[in-house]
């Protein structure tokens, strides 16, 4: 497995971008992470696959052709994914967090391109068999698409270099309730499908994401700039911030999706643990994420016996990963 602690690979030459696919619900904070990365020279995004989330999963095709377009990469394709959780049902969306159209309601044109005809996980077995061992997914929303790539096609996980994944809350609390992060509440089921597949994983859970802010402050830091987007990701920023002063009593915002673009390209930042980990699937507790960190030897298998470990982000080194944000955000 790749030292996580070592950014040399990725940051040491630009000769060769990394290859990336972001799965996104765009999404304010989806938004920045999206803008981020195609402001980085050392990543190629090779395209953006939509899931429900944040939004359905039509308004967030939608957002994403738009956004690819705004960055002046409307190229980059686009797939549509899954409108609803493995196991069916009404998809749970949070537009009390993002808005009615997961950008803080700012009105924005209508995008020119179209999504591509492949399906979300389609276009993901198909990109990562193309290039075996030289994709890697940042995976942003439910897990849905993924665990449908999974399941199509029975070498993917192995093939994808690295899956960077925003979700969970590893021995804190949930956002939705007590128990459950929205990402992995959105989907358990694929969750659970996903952690356990074998695939080189690097989870980022909210108990490391709500530690990296932008205050008032900095939001205002960043409006003043000459950032290429800094304007319209401040105005989509006021709904997502007073959401937070609603919820949370913090006046600024939680950078739970650039915070996991920063691990993508930043691993240097964070210190990980590596276990096992599964997702409750029922119960009250549904969406609960839990690690076992291999600290005591079990007197009998259990449902976390035999899988593979993943890595979850356990600190982060917080002024640097915000000055990261904040830079990438300001640069003209
Ligand atoms: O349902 C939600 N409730 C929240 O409080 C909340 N805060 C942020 N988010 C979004 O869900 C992911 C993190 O759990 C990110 O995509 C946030 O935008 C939330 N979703």
């Amino acid at each position: 497995m790749a030292d996580l602690n070592d950014a040399s690979g990725i940051l040491g030459s630009f000769a060769k971008p990394e290859k990336l696919i972001i799965d996104t619900d765009p999404g304010i904070d989806d938004a920045m992470a999206i803008f981020m990365a195609f402001r980085s020279p050392e990543l190629e995004v090779l395209g953006l696959t939509t899931v429900f989330g944040n939004v359905l999963v039509e308004c967030a095709t939608h957002n994403a052709l738009l956004l690819c377009e705004m960055a002046g990469c409307s190229d980059v394709p686009v797939a549509e994914g899954s409108p609803e959780p493995l196991k069916g049902g009404t998809p749970r969306v949070a537009d009390f967090v993002h808005g009615s159209n997961g950008l803080g309601n700012v009105i924005l044109p209508s995008p020119s391109t179209k999504k591509v005809e492949k399906s979300a996980a389609e276009f993901l077995v198909d990109t990562v068999s193309q290039y075996p061992g030289e994709v890697s997914i940042l995976a942003l929303g439910p897990l849905t698409n993924l665990a449908h790539a999974i399941k199509m096609d029975s070498t993917f996980a192995s093939k994808v270099k690295r899956l960077v994944i925003l979700g969970g809350a590893f021995f804190s609390l949930g956002n939705v309730n007590p128990a459950a992060e929205a990402n992995i509440y959105g989907d358990p089921e694929a969750a659970d499908c996903v952690f356990t597949c074998g695939a080189n994983i690097v989870i980022i859970g909210i108990n490391i994401t709500t530690q990296v802010q932008l205050t008032d402050e900095d939001l205002l830091e960043i409006r003043e700039s000459k950032g290429k987007h800094a304007q319209v990701l401040c105005d989509m920023c006021k709904f997502y911030r007073d959401w937070h002063v609603k919820s949370d009593g913090v006046y600024g915002i939680f950078l739970h999706d650039p915070v996991s673009f920063v691990a993508l390209v930043r691993p240097d930042l964070f210190t990980y643990k590596s276990g096992v980990v599964r997702v409750e699937t029922q119960g009250i507790s549904v969406g609960h994420t839990l690690m076992d960190q291999g600290i005591k030897k079990w007197n009998s298998d259990n449902p976390w016996s035999g899988y593979s470990p993943v890595s979850i982000a356990w600190t982060v080194k917080v002024d640097e990963v915000t000055n990261y944000v904040k830079e990438l955000l300001m640069k003209p």
